[in-house]
């Protein structure tokens, strides 16, 4: 059971492999009909649980709290096809449980399914509206317009009614999708339903998990209805994999435990090449990020000036002074003797380097070890115009750009903000790179397709210095997986979803204000402590 949630909690489905899927079933034998009342059941009862909840957080501090509250109004949105018919049910079952319903469904032209359900609520004495207006007082609207079947740009009067019941400001509980976000990018197809709560039906749908999508969704969970792995699995493996990064996923590719005889070597060697006097700071963090990922040993090479206060720092760390230029950017890699850039177990460099840091990029290039390139590494590398030439790398490369520097990177790419996996997909492919592409919900793809999904983050980290901080901790964790079988998508994956899991539980304890790089940087330990506290 446990390991059909895990399995389950990890796809992500375009609309296309959703109607395959579901087909399958039907096919098979599963009769449309029940599966809908299946489904429905499930929701209705959750929109009660959740609908208590909240009722319960308002009379928080009231004297008692009675069990059977009074009938509420429900406003239930209903839209043509079958997302329409869910919402149906759930009227026709929330009527049984003492609820005044009321039905808003503009559209002369319904599926049978939905038809009937219509037809039958109406001979309840449930009322059915063509306009939003008489919904203005219900205390919940469900929204059941449309689900993974939406086509096209929302229009008249529909699109009108979602802009104005937007403004009501009313708790909205979506089936499946907000209405009018496009299913696989995201997009608003003209306007959206902004729900408080989405309860996507079954597997999670990829716009759901899209920068663009996020004021929209509200709280998302998924609804499980049982649908079998082997439908699932035939329906996705002859296409590139797209996953969600779970707890699970994230944990099992961490290198914990450690082997109980080990030495600091063999726990990986990363050098960080980083900072100049115009940004030291920069370099304390993504020290402080590596620190954070238990690497065996740590060097960073950084201008000779910054020298004494990295050694303050991280006085564990092997600080290595570099010559410098005029404006203080490392001029030239001068690592001790006996050590060049192939002895490392990984490479992160970027953070903080400026621009007048170029001549030492392409010997980073040319090592063998596995390297990551952030920030000004990025931008020194959009300006050589090589980045065709990571292909013929001899190790693995990474590249962590923001939007910005994505856009850099990869000119001819376009809307990476609207089609952030397409387009993190594309550069992977096109650079032969692992690309993480940093967003509220970061996106991982390797050059073979494959893509990993964060599916939790927070404003929060939308602070200067979080990336050098991201830097540093996947830096770490590429230097002591070096010699694992772990492939280096999941490494990178693991740590964006470390990094933003440590940002949600310093939030929590100290609001999203609290969260500067630096106390990030003492949060990356302490949420593992509490994640294994909670298995
Ligand atoms: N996944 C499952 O196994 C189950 C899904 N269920 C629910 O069914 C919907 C998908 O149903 P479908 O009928 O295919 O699509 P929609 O309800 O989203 O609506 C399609 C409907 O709307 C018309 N249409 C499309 N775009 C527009 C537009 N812009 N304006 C007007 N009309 C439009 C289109 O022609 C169709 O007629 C899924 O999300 C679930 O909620 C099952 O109930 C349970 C199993
Ligand atoms: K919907």
């Amino acid at each position: 059971m446990k390991d059909r949630q895990e399995k389950i909690a990890q796809v992500i489905v375009t609309a296309q492999q959703m109607h395959d899927i579901e087909e399958r079933i039907f096919t098979a034998g599963m009769p449309v009909v029940a599966l809908m009342e299946k489904v429905a059941g499930l929701i209705a009862r959750r929109i009660q649980d959740i609908y208590l909840l909240s009722c319960q957080q308002e009379n928080k501090g009231k004297a008692s709290l009675s069990p059977s509250l009074p009938p509420s109004r429900v406003g239930i949105l209903t839209g043509p096809g079958h997302n329409g018919g869910d919402a149906l049910v759930v009227a026709r079952e929330l009527y049984f449980r003492g609820y005044e319903v009321l039905i808003y469904c503009p559209f002369s032209k319904l599926k049978e399914l939905t038809s009937q359900h219509l037809q039958y609520n109406r001979s309840l004495g449930l009322p059915c509206y063509d306009s939003i207006e008489p919904l203005q007082d219900c205390d919940l609207l469900i929204d059941g317009l449309f689900g993974f079947g939406l086509e096209r740009t929302l229009t008249d009067p529909v699109a009108s009614a979602i802009n104005q019941l937007n403004e009501w400001d009313k708790p909205i509980i979506s089936i499946d999708l907000p209405s009018g976000l496009h299913t696989d990018t995201g997009e608003v197809l003209g306007t959206a339903v902004r729900a408080t709560h989405t309860l996507c039906l079954g597997l999670w749908k990829q716009g759901l998990l899209q920068d663009q999508a996020l004021d929209y969704v509200g709280k998302a969970e998924l609804i499980d209805f049982d649908i079998p792995l082997a439908d699932i699995q035939v329906v996705l493996e002859n296409s590139p994999s797209t996953k969600r990064i779970t707890k699970t996923t994230a944990l099992s590719t961490l290198p914990l435990p450690r082997p109980p005889v080990t030495h600091k070597y063999k726990e990986g060697h990363l050098l960080l090449i980083c900072g100049s006097r115009r940004y030291s700071g920069g370099a304390i963090l993504t020290g402080l990020g590596a620190r954070a990922s238990g690497v065996g040993m740590l060097s960073i090479a950084v201008p000779e000036s910054l020298k004494s206060i990295m050694v303050a720092q991280l006085p564990e760390a092997l600080i290595i002074g570099c010559p410098e230029t005029e404006s203080g950017a490392i001029a030239q890699l001068q690592l001790p003797a006996k050590t060049d850039l192939n002895s490392f177990s990984a490479i992160a460099c970027g953070p903080g380097l400026t621009r007048d840091a170029s001549p030492i990029l392409q010997e980073v290039l040319d090592s063998i070890s596995p390297l990551l390139l952030d920030a000004d590494g990025l931008n020194i590398l959009a300006e050589m115009g090589t980045i065709n030439t990571l292909q013929k790398r001899q190790n693995s490369t990474v590249l962590t750009p923001h939007t910005g520097e994505f856009k850099r990177l990869f000119p001819e790419i376009a809307d990476a903000n609207q089609h952030r996996v397409k387009a993190t997909r594309e550069a992977a492919a096109q650079s032969g790179a692992v690309v993480l592409l940093k967003g509220a919900r970061t996106v991982i793809a390797n050059s073979q397709g494959t893509v990993w999904i964060n599916p939790e983050s927070t404003p929060a980290l939308a602070r200067g210095g979080s990336g050098d901080v991201l830097t540093g901790l996947i830096g770490g964790l590429l230097a002591q997986a070096s010699s694992k079988k772990i492939s280096v998508e999941e490494i990178v994956a693991t740590g964006a979803w470390w990094h933003s899991q440590a940002a949600i539980l310093a939030a929590q304890e100290r609001t999203e204000l609290g969260v500067d790089a630096h106390t990030l940087t003492n949060y990356l330990i302490a949420v593992l402590v509490s994640t294994s506290n909670k298995k």
